[in-house]
């Protein structure tokens, strides 16, 4: 099989990472990307390369829909700067990161105003805290930002645990998502049994392939937004067929990701046309290979990195 490791720089910063490297797998079926985030042990990482796999060696499951609608996603960024982001991008919903290590309330509420000045009354304001509160301060946040966004559709992992999001969920209108508190096969159905969230967010990699987000969603008895790990086109293109082949889309999905990243190695990248990704597996180009390719020292960290994980799979 053949492996190319490459390493693309971010855009903005976000979530802490400001370049994302990974590993592509061609297979008989197509091109298969593995790119767990870089402080991810090897067990954590091993269905990051089942998901890989499954691409390299299996055709994508049926589609019933030829596009897929998609946010625009907004880091933790000032409030111009935000601005900008939406009204260039095109689609009519957007996610703000908000909760940020070291800023405060009132940057998150600036920001998401600016957001919904830039959308208009019709578009849509989710936010995404990536676990950064405890109750009380969500239940707070929670309530300024729907206030200041003139309607949030939902909130996205207010808070780390399950048992927080539900507490969450029950003291604020505004829906809430869980994200990180679903990881691992099983934790799709702690989150189920707790009534801890209105929405699902997948996410191909860390759950193991397209196949295994498929079986989640339909056991699962929530709607489903399928969200990306920061992947080149490879990647999103997974994420794109599993949103293609979910029975019901009724959110935007966290797909519109490869223009937070300086390049991509695919001439033509998974980028939204009027708000939407058009369903199609976009193959690697050979010059852009080249020119992302890593240096010597990070594509020996992933060639070991990749034997480590694969004894486990
Ligand atoms: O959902 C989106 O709009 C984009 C993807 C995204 O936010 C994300 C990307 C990488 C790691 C974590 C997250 C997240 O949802 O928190
Ligand atoms: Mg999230």
């Amino acid at each position: 099989m053949s492996v190319h490791v490459w390493s693309v720089p971010m855009r903005t910063r976000f979530r802490g990472i400001t370049v994302r490297e990974g590993v592509l797998l061609e297979g008989p079926a197509g091109w298969g990307e593995f790119s767990p985030f870089l402080e991810y042990d090897a067990p954590v990482a091993a269905p990051w390369l089942q998901a890989a796999r499954e691409a390299a060696y299996e055709p994508w499951p049926e589609a019933v829909r030829d596009t897929v609608p998609v946010n625009v996603t907004v880091p933790a960024t000032g409030a111009d700067r935000a601005h900008r982001i939406v009204a260039a991008g095109g689609c009519r919903t957007a996610k703000v990161k908000v909760a940020e290590p070291g800023q405060t309330l009132g940057d998150d509420l600036a920001r998401v105003e600016a957001v919904r000045d830039a959308l208009g009354p019709d578009g849509r304001v989710r936010v995404d805290a990536n676990g950064g509160w405890d109750v009380d301060a969500a239940v707070e946040a929670v309530r300024a930002l729907d206030r200041a966004a003139g309607g949030l559709e939902y909130v996205e992992q207010p808070c780390a645990s399950v048992e927080d999001l539900a507490a969450v969920r029950r003291l604020v209108d505004v829906p809430v998502a869980a994200d990180e508190s679903i990881r691992r096969a099983e934790d799709p159905y702690r989150v189920r049994d707790l009534a801890a969230a209105d929405v699902a967010v997948l996410k191909v990699q860390p759950l193991g392939g397209v196949r295994a987000c498929l079986r989640i969603a339909a056991d699962i008895g929530l709607p489903v937004v399928v969200s990306s790990a920061l992947e080149s086109s490879v990647g999103i293109a997974a994420g794109v067929a599993l949103a293609a082949a979910l029975p019901e889309l009724p959110y935007a999905c966290g797909l519109a990701t490869v223009q937070l990243l300086t390049d991509d190695l695919v001439a033509d990248p998974l980028l939204p046309v009027d708000g939407a990704l058009p369903v199609r597996r976009p193959v690697p180009d050979p010059a852009a290979l080249r020119r992302l390719a890593a240096d010597p020292e990070r594509t020996a960290h992933w060639t070991e990195r990749l034997a480590a994980v694969e004894d486990l799979v």
